[in-house]
């Protein structure tokens, strides 16, 4: 080492630690091998094919990343900067002209063997995002099971895919063209972070465009690992830059840069509008939101019958308390038909609290930051004397603590109409009970929110099922099961949930831009 230069050293460094950090395939190795450390790693950003950090100058800020489980510093990441940003934008820039330009079969061989790399080292993947998001080993695993199934469907979608022509009054032959529309912000969440990131990056250059992503500062280290994946599957420098950092410094220097030409964003509704605002005055950039949900789970007295009461039950506490309810697509509010209610809600109680065990099924949630708003909601619910059916309120827990952010799947009833609790998203293992009438309440209170993201109908009734269903003001409604995903689908929500719908020609329609071709017949 004595012969280096400093940022030679650095690289070095950072190379070491992508193959200590490689190696760590089994929660023991991983645990190991962080308290090894002398010093936290520093995860790096991976811009024009290479791992490595930005400019470490006088304005350089790190930013520290906690884990869940147990509140102890993990690793630390630098804050991108507006000129680190423009710099992999610059990079992706000079990526777009080959990659656009790269024929079909040539993205899909390099999607597929991404899916394949990524399924080669899915316990890797799944260690390391459960250690760093909260989540338990198992969640993690179908998470990156999604991950190499977005890589996946993509490579072979663009093989697939077909544009019609036809001819008009038999005088002009018409087509439609796609280009692929430039480069993209992809700016992700720490909720299901590879799972999202990846479902972003897999047809941002699926479709032709090259990337500049951005993971959460909260759970950065699978974008990282995946950094590292892609210069093992050796896609051109470029295609895909990682830069990391916070939403303030390095997500709005992406967004707003006019050389970015469009932008896709998973996280919060009032991000959501922040984005919006920066980019107004850029009329041709894309615009991919998907934000928060407040979705409802309405359960008729049919489906309480003895032949599908378990079912009823356990898709209603799935949809709640999943991934600590950190999903965005969570019912979080559920609503049962009143003559069904007190049984529903002593089923409902006694399943959650045996499946939902902190630690054994249940994870920790993601932050100290996230666990004090949760808390926070649970207080208010304490003032305002609601019913709590399971659960309490936790105590408060500061970032370097040594607890961890453990919130125990709470049930709360006797809820106010309006309380905030029915309104807000708290995005976290709580979930209210409240009665309805008829069909038109449990309809006019599922819509009843300024989200409409996603909805869980649980009735027998084949008409309702569509009667209802369709009345709901969700982009996704789920009738008797929750969370089947097909990725040609439309996925995305109405009202603030949401602009825009992602996967298959969703996802074309996104990423790519369309001219129509008239070729008259003379
Ligand atoms: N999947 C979802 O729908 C998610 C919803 N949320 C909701 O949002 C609430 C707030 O959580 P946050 O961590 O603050 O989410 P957030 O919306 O701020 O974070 C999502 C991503 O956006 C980035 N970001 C933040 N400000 C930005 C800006 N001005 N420009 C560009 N990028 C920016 C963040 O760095 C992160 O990568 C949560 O409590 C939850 O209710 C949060 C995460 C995911
Ligand atoms: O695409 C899915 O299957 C799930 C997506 C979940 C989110 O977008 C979220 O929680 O933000």
């Amino acid at each position: 080492m004595g012969q280096m230069n400093p940022e030679e050293w650095t690289q070095q460094a950072l190379t070491d630690s992508a193959d200590a950090v490689w190696a760590c395939d089994t929660i023991e190795k991983a645990n190991s091998f962080i308290t090894s450390l002398p010093t936290p790693m520093c995860l790096p950003n991976y811009v024009a094919g290479k791992l490595g950090l930005p400019t470490l100058d006088a304005t350089a800020t790190f930013i520290d990343s906690y884990e869940p489980k147990t509140g102890k510093l993990l690793y630390r990441l630098p804050r991108a900067q507006e000129k680190d940003v423009e710099s992999a934008i610059r990079h992706a820039r000079d990526a777009f002209q080959t990659w656009s330009k790269a024929t079909r079969n040539e993205r899909s061989g390099y999607l597929r063997r991404i899916s394949e790399l990524l399924q080669e080292n899915r316990e890797l993947f799944a260690v390391w995002e459960s250690i760093d998001q909260g989540k338990m080993i198992e969640r993690a695993r179908i998470e990156v099971d999604r991950a190499i199934s977005n890589f996946s469907y993509f490579s072979t979608y663009i093989i697939h895919e077909q544009t019609a022509a036809r001819m008009v009054d038999g005088v002009a032959l018409t087509y439609e063209h796609r280009s692929p529309a430039g480069v993209f912000a992809l700016i992700s969440p720490w909720n299901m972070p590879l799972y999202l990131l990846t479902w972003k990056i897999a047809p941002c250059i699926a479709f032709g465009c090259t990337a500049v992503a951005k993971p959460s500062e909260i759970t950065s280290m699978s974008a990282y690992l995946l950094g590292i994946l892609l210069q093992k599957a050796e896609l051109p420098a470029g295609v895909v830059n990682i830069v990391l950092g916070d939403g303030p410094t390095t997500g709005a220097a992406l967004v707003a840069s006019p050389l970015v030409d469009g932008v896709s964003f998973t996280g919060g509704t009032q991000t959501g509008i922040a984005i919006r605002r920066a980019t107004a005055h850029q009329i041709r950039k894309h615009l991919s939101l998907e934000l928060g949900g407040k979705n409802p789970t309405l359960v008729f007295a049919d489906s309480m019958a003895p032949t599908t009461r378990e079912r009823t039950i356990r898709i209603a506490a799935t949809a709640a308390f999943e991934n600590q309810g950190e999903i965005c697509l969570c019912g979080s509010r559920i609503y049962v038909e009143r003559a069904a209610y007190k049984e529903f809600l002593a089923l409902f109680t006694e399943y959650v609290a045996n499946k939902y065990v902190l630690r054994e099924t249940m994870g920790a949630v993601a932050s100290a930051q996230h666990y004090s708003k949760i808390r926070g909601y649970l207080q208010l619910a304490a003032d305002e004397k609601v019913t709590f059916n399971l659960g309490s309120v936790p105590p408060p827990v500061e970032e370097g603590g040594t607890q961890g952010y453990w919130v125990s799947p709470t049930i709360l009833t006797d809820v106010a109409p309006d309380s905030v609790l029915l309104k807000d998203e708290i995005f976290g293992p709580v979930v209210t009970v409240c009665p309805f009438d008829d069909e038109a309440d449990a309809v006019r209170l599922a819509n009843d929110s300024e989200y409409g993201l996603a909805a869980v109908l649980l009735t027998t009734d084949g008409a309702r099922m569509r009667r209802v269903g369709e009345q709901i003001e969700a982009g996704l409604v789920w009738v008797n099961c929750w969370l089947v995903r097909d990725l040609g689908t439309p996925f995305g929500g109405m009202k603030n949930s949401g602009t825009g719908r992602e996967g298959g020609e969703y996802s074309r329609e996104v990423f790519t831009v369309a001219r129509t071709l008239h070729l008259p017949a003379y």
